[in-house]
């Protein structure tokens, strides 16, 4: 401040819980970041299909990054905290104690993760149940979502784990309890993954119907029965016991939570794109689809009116921009395919060795080597005879069928890192062609997207962005801060705080076009054919199927 006439600054802090890590940011009012930090978190996997994490490391985690992202900034300044997270299911009995999710019966692991898949006859049975909520989440609802996690706990840890439990919350909501010691849940996280409507609440008859009449009885307090919009401030703010593990003031502004893409969203959707030549400067906003991704891919396009798109979640209403619809896109695993195909290559151990002499990531290694095994051909048409379906993980959108797998053809005998770099290619533009299968379902019910908004770790890899664009023939636009999750977990806590009157104004301020990627329409009709095939590798896989299953 100089001669008392300048306004102290204005910080926030977001704090983001992905599947890996954790990451906090200090960030200004126009949305700089000022100070970034992370750290892994633990994961177990028991067994194949079984995902758990601990609510105690992550919240240590967050304590440690939070600390850091403050250092040597006036407290004072620190107008509020947002939180965004994986939408992972966090179990705790009636004293706020973690309670297992296994049958190892190991407290410590108290979260069940998004991406387990153990309850599948359990979601394959509410699935029957055809019931009307599921009209909102593309039609069937997924395995990922907290409904068939519920009924798997019950049937399966009952006196273990469902009789002694007094909170069931979705991890982003955790965080905020934790914080503020506020039990209420965000309309973001109860509308996308526990079927409530933001406009007509809980509905008995489907809780009733599928076995999970106990929560109905209850009056939905261990789910949440007091629900607030993202952004809104919890209580008194951070409590004074959060405050000493943050390493913040008490009574800081705390913002009701927000799913971790969701939050992605908020911090790139709304940018101002003026001079950049982009097809979406004049056009509304509901012409942009935000893709996050990160372990997972997940694409976020929002809409006036509800639009039903089959096998895509949603329409959500107001669960990322108030007042906006949500259909929300995904592919399960992506990030973690390309890591599952790079790091089980025969060649890995010897990439990993160039990747390091030269101090680069292995991707960035791989990127110019593919560059160099080009030749005159654009690298993209180094897979004229490689493809690859990308559901190692099921199909999440828009086919919305957890049965099923990843395939590849055109495999030779070489194991050699140009076969390496070339599955990787391909690997990656599996993944953009099923982006482009989602929006393609998207515009079929009634979208009209013209651009893309990518972040998350894969925007980080310049060949993961060209791929986007090049098969989608969308232009991709990359935020000035790389980190836009964090900035949109930092609009949290900068509603909360009262100091933007609304969501869409902070977004408005705080986020920043950074760079913009083209399409090579040159390149259009090849990647049309690689599209072609893509479809075809699925088609093909039902046919397996289907003669396997003839008896
Ligand atoms: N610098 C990078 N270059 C290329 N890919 C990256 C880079 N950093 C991360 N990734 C990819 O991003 C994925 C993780 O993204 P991230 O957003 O950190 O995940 P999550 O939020 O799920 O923890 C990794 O699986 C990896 O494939
Ligand atoms: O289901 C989701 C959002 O609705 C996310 O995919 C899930 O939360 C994991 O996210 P990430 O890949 O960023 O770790």
């Amino acid at each position: 401040m100089s001669g008392g006439e300048q306004k102290p600054e204005r910080y926030y802090v977001g704090v983001d819980v992905g599947t890996g890590s954790v990451r906090a940011a200090l960030v200004d009012q126009s949305g700089v970041l000022l100070a970034f930090a992370d750290q892994p978190i633990k994961k177990w996997e028991p067994q194949f299909n079984y995902h758990e994490q601990s609510s105690e490391d992550i919240w240590a985690a967050c304590c440690v990054v939070t600390k850091k992202v403050v250092q040597g900034i006036d407290l004072n300044q620190i107008r509020g905290l947002g939180f965004d997270a994986t939408c992972s299911l966090v179990i705790l009995d009636k004293r706020f104690c973690p309670l297992p999710v296994n049958h190892e019966e190991d407290s410590h692991r108290n979260v069940i993760m998004w991406l387990d898949h153990r309850a599948v006859s359990q979601v394959n049975r509410i699935n029957e149940t055809k019931h009307s909520v599921l009209q909102y989440v593309g039609g069937v609802m997924s395995v990922e979502m907290q409904a068939p996690k519920l009924l798997w706990l019950k049937e399966n840890l009952r006196e273990i784990c469902w009789d002694k439990a007094g909170h069931f919350f979705d991890l982003p909501d955790f965080l905020s309890w934790k914080a503020t010691g506020v039990t209420a849940r965000s309309l973001c996280s109860l509308v996308c993954k526990w079927t409530y409507s933001a406009e007509r609440g809980w509905d008995d008859s489907f809780w009733k119907m599928i076995g999970l009449e106990d929560i109905v009885a209850d009056n939905y307090r261990k789910i949440g029965n007091q629900v607030l919009p993202p952004g809104a401030s919890l209580g008194n703010g951070l409590t004074p016991e959060a405050a000493r593990d943050l390493g913040l003031l008490p009574g800081i502004a705390v913002a009701a939570s927000l799913i971790d893409a969701h939050a992605g969203g908020l911090g790139v959707i709304g940018a101002d794109v003026k001079g950049h030549g982009l097809v979406c400067e004049g056009q509304p906003v509901t012409s942009r689809l935000a893709v996050i991704c990160g372990t997972s891919s997940c694409h976020m396009g929002i809409s006036k009116d509800p639009i039903f798109v089959p096998g895509v979640w949603g329409p959500y209403f107001s669960a990322m921009v108030p007042g906006f619809w949500l259909n929300e896109g995904g592919q399960s695993v992506t990030g973690k395919l390309i890591d599952h195909m790079v790091e089980g290559h025969a060649a890995f151990p010897e990439l990993q060795v160039k990747a390091t002499a030269r101090c680069q990531s292995v991707y960035a290694y791989l990127n110019s080597h593919l560059d160099l095994i080009k030749k005159a051909q654009p690298v993209g048409f180094l897979t004229v005879d490689l493809h690859v379906w990308p559901d190692f993980h099921g199909n999440r959108s828009p086919l919305a069928d957890l049965t099923l797998k990843g395939m590849v053809t055109g495999l030779k005998l070489s194991q050699d890192l140009d076969d390496l770099a070339i599955l990787y290619l391909a690997t990656v533009q599996a993944i953009a062609l099923g982006t482009r299968f989602i929006i393609e379902a998207m515009e079929a019910a009634g979208h009209s997207i013209s651009t893309l908004f990518l972040c998350g770790g894969l925007s980080k890899n310049p060949l993961f962005v060209q791929m986007h664009a090049d098969i989608t023939g969308m232009p991709v636009v990359l935020s000035q801060e790389v980190e836009s999750v964090l900035v949109g977990a930092a609009i949290l806590g900068a509603c909360a705080s009262g100091d933007f009157a609304s969501v869409q104004e902070a977004m408005a301020k705080m986020s920043k076009v950074g760079k913009v990627v083209f399409p090579r329409l040159q390149d259009k009709r090849y990647y049309d054919k690689k599209y072609q095939v893509f479809l075809k590798l699925v088609e093909h896989q039902k046919e397996y199927l289907a003669i396997m299953n003839d008896n």
